[in-house]
């Protein structure tokens, strides 16, 4: 029996295109003008510096820091220090109202629906808990935060990585059969299977569900039976 929907927000929740087309370039773009103001403060600081070794740099090497995060965000790495730092910037664009989030037009009502029902709502993401937050909190369909019980990111572990599914589950505190795992990508829907989650896979339209697919298999939220 579902007792909580554990939801990826890319290609799940909302398009590819916004986090691709919008969120990443804005990020880019405002990178170098975000390190030069807050490069100094512990937050910023500890990303930077977790970036540099991660990179193999210099701690002080800020133009070099700042080209290996553009290179990161052109090249779509899931890695924590640029998922972190591209939270922090985002802020301002949601803050600005360069941007809200995108919802396929379904979400907003089957996440509200599915909370009346009694589950437990929570997101894994590989964007960072506070990007999370702020994606939910400025959506399309308004602030949707006072939904979630809980948000994930990759500092519990990759999303392709069976231990990751068992370490979120133990936090839930539901049997991992009793969770539904929501995601567009077949690699991370075959690691919380292997954990005992239950999952269905999203396949948005223009994409089919295919005839052999490996998951239940959907084209919308609506489809989904929890
Ligand atoms: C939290 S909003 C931005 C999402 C993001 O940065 C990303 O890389 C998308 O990853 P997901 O795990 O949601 O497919
Ligand atoms: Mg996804």
């Amino acid at each position: 029996m579902t007792r909580a929907i554990l939801t990826d927000i890319e290609g799940t929740t909302s398009s590819i295109s916004f986090v691709k087309d919008v969120l990443f370039p804005y990020a880019r773009e405002h990178l170098p003008a975000f390190v030069a103001a807050h490069g100094d403060e512990p937050e910023t600081a500890r990303w930077l510096a977790a970036t540099a070794s991660e990179a193999g740099l210099a701690a002080d090497d800020r133009a070099g820091i700042v080209a290996t995060l553009q290179r990161w965000i052109d090249e779509d790495r899931k890695i924590t220090p640029l998922k972190a730092l591209q939270g922090l910037i985002w802020a301002d664009g949601y803050a600005s109202g360069a941007y809200r989030a995108h919802l396929y037009a379904e979400v907003a009502a089957r996440l509200h629906g599915w909370k009346q029902q009694g589950l437990d709502l929570y997101v894994y993401s590989s964007g960072s808990v506070a990007a999370q937050k702020l994606f939910f909190g400025f959506s399309e369909a308004g602030d949707l935060t006072p939904l979630f019980s809980g948000y994930f990111d990759t500092e519990i572990g990759g999303k392709r990585e069976q231990a990751s599914y068992e370490r979120i589950a133990a936090q839930i505190g539901h049997a991992p059969a009793d969770i539904l795992f929501l995601s567009d990508i077949v690699e991370e829907l075959d690691a919380a299977r292997a954990a005992g989650l239950a999952t269905t896979w999203l396949c948005r339209p223009p994409l089919q569900c295919p005839a052999d697919a490996s998951h239940a298999c959907v084209a919308d939220f609506d489809a989904i039976t929890a």
